[in-house]
């Protein structure tokens, strides 16, 4: 599938679901870290927050890098590659890298995983993914912690409401 526009990014997303009991759209999460970003964040960066809307797109649909690039330009072309898992990788190797990675991320990047991490926490909170344990969602928080601590220092807003967030579940960041 092309992007022919910015206007057709949510067709990206169109047959993906979350995992949550009602299964809403996908293109909730991106909308909704864009919302986090520029009402929470207070982020008006328009790179970041096109990046945000785009940031599961390579990880989870058949765009590439390189269609990023021909519609959004380099910049936000390189964000969408640095919050993009490799997902030929074992699911453990995977959490392992964002963990080493998260500290080495652009400014830009580091703000788009804060506020992904924060919608995925709310969303646990708000209701548990089909499958899930309780075990298994505590332990997304305790990995998230240890990403956002190598987040720090990037915005103090999301990052004092993921602090919180932690500290509910009594996880220390
Ligand atoms: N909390 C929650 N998460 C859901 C739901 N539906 C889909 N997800 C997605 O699932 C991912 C977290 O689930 P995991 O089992 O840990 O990861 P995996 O999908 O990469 O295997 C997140 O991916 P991600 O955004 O790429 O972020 P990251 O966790 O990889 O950093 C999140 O967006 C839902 O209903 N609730
Ligand atoms: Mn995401």
């Amino acid at each position: 599938m092309q992007i022919r526009g910015p206007h057709q990014l949510k067709r990206k997303h169109k047959n993906q679901r979350r995992k949550d009991p009602e299964a809403t759209p996908y293109i909730n999460h991106p909308i909704g870290v864009g919302r986090i970003l520029s009402y929470e964040g207070g982020i008006t960066d328009i790179e970041v927050l096109q990046a945000a809307l785009l940031h599961d797109t390579v990880e989870d649909t058949d765009t590439s890098i390189a269609e990023l690039e021909a519609v959004f330009g380099q910049t936000v072309a390189r964000i969408v590659q640095e919050v993009t898992d490799d997902k030929t990788l074992p699911k453990q190797e995977r959490k392992r890298q964002q963990v080493e990675h998260a500290p080495h991320c652009s400014h830009q990047a580091k703000l788009v995983k804060l506020a992904d991490k924060l919608y995925n926490l709310r969303d646990l909170n708000r209701c548990t993914p089909t499958g899930w344990t309780e075990e298994r969602v505590q332990e997304y928080f305790v990995w998230a912690a240890q990403v956002v601590r190598g987040l720090r220092g990037t915005n103090q807003t999301l990052e004092i409401k993921l602090q919180q967030l932690f500290k509910q579940r009594g996880v220390e960041m």
